[in-house]
């Protein structure tokens, strides 16, 4: 095993290999979001509900290096960039730039396991070069320090029209160009149909995580989701607002782990964690 898998695998469930992320990063861009006004008392909830990893932020990553003691706590994935503004409450809705703010000497300092960097796609030439230099930049240093590095790439360009932002095709481009840029790891949308997701996850090679979005109306969603994106070869899950954000996360994340580690099947689970 080399040392990028070695670290790859303190997220991953060490039974099945497969991981339950769920990721408090989104104070970074949207603020004192619903559901994550108190970062840090949510990480505590999930490290007590157990799950395999999260994904946190240079600031959060500093103030709660004392919740990740236990041997059985989860595995840390550092968020190193941040789009500007188009995600910031209050912005102009247009992306203007695209910044680093950490590196990977931070990621070593404070013991990070994994890395991610977005590649926004479909932005102007100057925004889409600034993107990429910072996928590669990032890369390179992960390659130079034995860091895994997650890259999700997102359609958020203005140059996408918006009925196209969760094109089936358009994201299979993006992933694939992520790939090529020297990402480890996806973080990708599950693109709606099992047997095309499982043709893209088996062309990708490297592992696939399946990314959450928005709050879903019902749950039932979120857990076809996980249970589709699993059945086509997915890694992991790293779901955030659609767990956090519901008055039912502990059960919710108990069926997840039922669904990604255990090959549960849906209506199972929502009978048992009364998930209805
Ligand atoms: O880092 C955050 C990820 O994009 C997943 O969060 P989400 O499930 O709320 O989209």
């Amino acid at each position: 095993m080399g040392i990028k898998e070695l670290r790859l695998s303190r997220v991953l469930n060490p039974e099945s290999g497969k991981s339950v992320i769920i990721p408090i990063d989104h104070g970074l861009v949207m603020g004192n979001v619903s559901g994550l006004q108190n970062p840090v008392k949510t990480l505590e909830k999930l490290i007590n509900i157990g799950i395999d990893g999260t994904l946190i932020s240079p600031g959060i990553a500093k103030i709660t290096t004392d919740l990740f003691t236990s041997k059985d706590a989860p595995g840390r994935i550092l968020t190193m960039d941040l789009p500007l503004p188009s995600t910031i409450p209050g912005g102009s809705g247009d992306t203007i730039g695209h910044k680093l703010i950490a590196d990977i000497q931070f990621a070593i300092r404070y013991d990070f396991d994994v890395v991610k960097v977005l590649l926004p796609w479909g932005e102007k030439e100057n925004i889409q070069m600034e993107s990429i230099e910072v996928v590669e930049k990032v890369a390179n240093e992960c390659d130079k320090w034995n860091i895994p590095l997650m890259v999700e790439p997102v359609l958020w360009g203005n140059s996408i029209p918006k009925e196209k932002k969760n094109d089936p095709e358009l994201i299979e481009h993006a992933s694939r160009m992520a790939l090529e840029f020297g990402a480890d790891i996806l973080k990708i949308p599950y693109t709606g149909d099992e047997t095309e997701f499982k043709e893209l996850v088996n062309n990708l090679k490297v592992p696939v995580f399946v990314l959450g979005g928005p709050k879903m109306d019902n749950i039932e969603g979120v857990i076809k989701v996980a249970k589709e994106s699993i059945e086509a070869g997915a890694k992991g899950i790293v779901f955030g607002r659609n767990v956090w954000q519901n008055p039912k996360m502990e059960s919710l994340i108990m069926g997840l782990k039922e669904i990604v580690h255990k090959n549960a099947n849906v209506e199972e689970v929502i009978k048992k964690y009364n998930l209805a």
